[in-house]
């Protein structure tokens, strides 16, 4: 079998505050697959954020990874040099964000951004410029052309979330990251868009990690999920074992809680209060 794409080993991250150390995560495993779409849900604060920023080595300056590894295409993460880490990111690794404002540049031209981040491409601007306007199109963005010329503000939500996947795309990444991407949109506009980016995921053959605290979300996109709970990951496998026989309380809770949630498949979490299992289990 081929190497996967990702694999964290049993990932342990502490952040050192003025109160303390905080285990925001404790033995992660997590695998993703050449072509797999790997769903991680939880509510806020359980390390989500924690380990996307361990996964492209931008941690918080207080974060210590107390254990394990995660090895990207089999290559030891931590051991990489900072020249090797910039060539990772954007060629092996790209994310997109929930709020893409947060991604885009205000003041730089759609065009030029696009252009810009095939740096690595040896290819004429003119080129750079027709892959733009042509993963524009892909993506579901009318008028592709026109587009070069305008700033993302100019862009509603759902199109600026267009925006920001075709952006990632175009680095041809083996793993896409995608950040509660449709956290922002309405129902009928995140349902379009985890539909495209199911398309493309198929179409561009890379893996996606899905992070969301929408449990419809993932249930509609994904192939596999990861429960996360207080910084561990409680129960993991594929979608439709997890979703139609969780085995931890804190998956049936999620799904309790929203069952409609499931079958409509668009939404959102309720939230859990934090000591829940320790409810649960009294
Ligand atoms: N730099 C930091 N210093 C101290 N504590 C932090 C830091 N960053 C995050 N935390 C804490 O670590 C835990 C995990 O946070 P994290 O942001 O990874 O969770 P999350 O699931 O992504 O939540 P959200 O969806 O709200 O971003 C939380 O208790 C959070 O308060």
């Amino acid at each position: 079998m081929s190497e996967p794409v990702l694999k964290v080993s049993n990932l342990s991250i502490d952040y050192r505050t003025e109160q303390g150390r905080l285990k925001a995560l404790r033995n992660i495993d997590l695998t993703i697959g050449a072509g797999e779409i790997v769903g991680v849900v939880g509510e806020s604060g359980c390390g989500k954020s924690t380990l996307i920023s361990a996964i492209l080595r931008l941690m918080a300056n207080n974060a210590e990874v107390t254990g394990g590894g995660i090895a990207i295409n089999g290559r030891d993460l931590f051991k990489l040099s900072a020249r090797e880490l910039r060539m990772m990111r954007g060629a092996e690794v790209s994310i997109v964000f929930q709020d893409p404002m947060q991604s885009h540049n205000p003041v730089i031209s759609i065009g030029r951004q696009m252009v810009d981040i095939q740096f690595r491409e040896n290819i004429s601007k003119k080129e750079k410029l027709n892959r733009a306007i042509a993963m524009l199109a892909e993506v579901g963005i009318p008028e592709p052309a026109e587009k070069m010329k305008q700033y993302p503000f100019e862009l509603s939500g759902g199109m600026r979330q267009r925006l920001a996947i075709a952006m990632a795309l175009l680095c041809r990444p083996k793993l896409l990251i995608a950040d509660e991407p449709t956290t922002a949109l309405d129902a009928t506009l995140e349902v379009q868009i985890l539909d495209k980016l199911k398309d493309l995921q198929q179409r561009y053959g890379c893996s996606v990690l899905f992070v969301s605290h929408h449990l419809g979300a993932v249930a509609r996109l994904c192939d596999k999920v990861a429960v996360m709970y207080k910084g561990e990951v409680v129960e993991s496998g594929d979608i439709d074992t997890v979703f139609s026989n969780p085995q931890h309380p804190y998956t049936r809770a999620l799904i309790e809680c929203d069952p409609a949630g499931l079958e409509e498949r668009t939404r959102m979490l309720p939230t859990i209060p934090a000591d829940f299992l320790e409810a649960a289990r009294s």
